[in-house]
């Protein structure tokens, strides 16, 4: 298992924001974790990346207990992450802010950088050619060279995505990904998260938007109110009454709000 938690609860004051919930994530699927409004998605989100700390209960990472681990070891180990709201260096290049998510993992060292050595050529083009790999799997290589924050707001989070996927992650798990997105960019997101899957990465998918999740996933979890009322395939959780009448009340405060 690559992820797994135990019985995660997670209290603010009196507030349970999470409940007792168990889940995991297997080796190449595409999980999707979904839930009305404060549901608890943030919260979970923040447990399994080590953002907050549990009030009960433990994740696991690829075997070990991670639960009280800090964030920056839990990212070493190989989780990465995208951001609600993007963070780019939107005044360098496309390609540069997917370099620069390939430097750490690279063999360059300042010696080599200076003398400009044969390793260090060798390297060079080693990442611009992954740089152009990964944009290539988002369709964005021919814009390689514009300025990241002159992108549409749909590439700009694509390339979020890509950075987070040049540091070769375990576990990619993306945060509401299609918030902000509009149709076509949303369904350009389903094909592109497809073809991840594809290059055999592991995605967990935290979205409140379930068409999303209906298209892309292997299995969902659905949380309400901190606890899990369903799991199962996505023709399975598309008729669960409890998810049915979970997204359903929703709507109905929505409609009460806004009359
Ligand atoms: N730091 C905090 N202190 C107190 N209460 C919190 C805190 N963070 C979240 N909560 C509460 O926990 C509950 C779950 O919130 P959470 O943000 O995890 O839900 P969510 O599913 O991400 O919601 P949304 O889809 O609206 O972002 C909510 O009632 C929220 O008010």
């Amino acid at each position: 298992m690559l992820l797994e938690t135990r019985n995660l609860t997670k209290r603010f004051g009196g507030l349970t924001a999470v409940n007792g919930v168990s889940m995991h994530v297997r080796e190449g699927e595409i999980l999707g974790l979904i839930g009305p409004n404060g549901a608890g998605k943030t919260t979970m989100f923040n447990l399994l990346t080590g953002v907050q700390k549990a009030s009960e209960g433990s994740v696991h990472f690829l075997g070990k207990e991670i639960t009280r681990i800090p964030v920056h070891s839990i990212a070493l180990m190989g989780m990465a992450r995208t951001f609600q709201n993007i963070k780019l260096f939107g005044s360098l290049s496309v390609i540069d802010n997917v370099k620069i998510a390939l430097y750490p993992k690279s063999q360059l060292r300042m010696l080599n950088s200076i003398l400009k050595t044969p390793k260090y050529r060798a390297e060079t083009k080693r990442i611009e050619d992954k740089a152009y790999e990964l944009l290539l799997l988002f369709g964005l290589e021919s814009k390689a060279n514009y300025q990241a924050d002159s992108l549409p707001y749909g590439e700009q989070r694509y390339l979020e995505i890509i950075r987070a996927l040049a540091t070769e992650p375990k576990l990619l798990i993306l945060d509401e990904p299609g918030a902000g997105m509009n149709g076509a960019e949303s369904d350009r997101l389903v094909e592109h998260i497809r073809t991840i899957r594809k290059a055999g990465h592991t995605v967990l998918l935290i979205e409140h938007d379930m068409n999303v999740i209906m298209e892309v996933c292997d299995r969902i979890y659905v949380i309400d109110f901190g606890e899990k009322i369903a799991e199962g395939v996505p023709s399975e959780i598309r008729t669960h009454p409890k998810v049915i009448q979970a997204y359903l009340g929703e709507e109905d405060d929505d409609d009460a709000g806004n009359s």
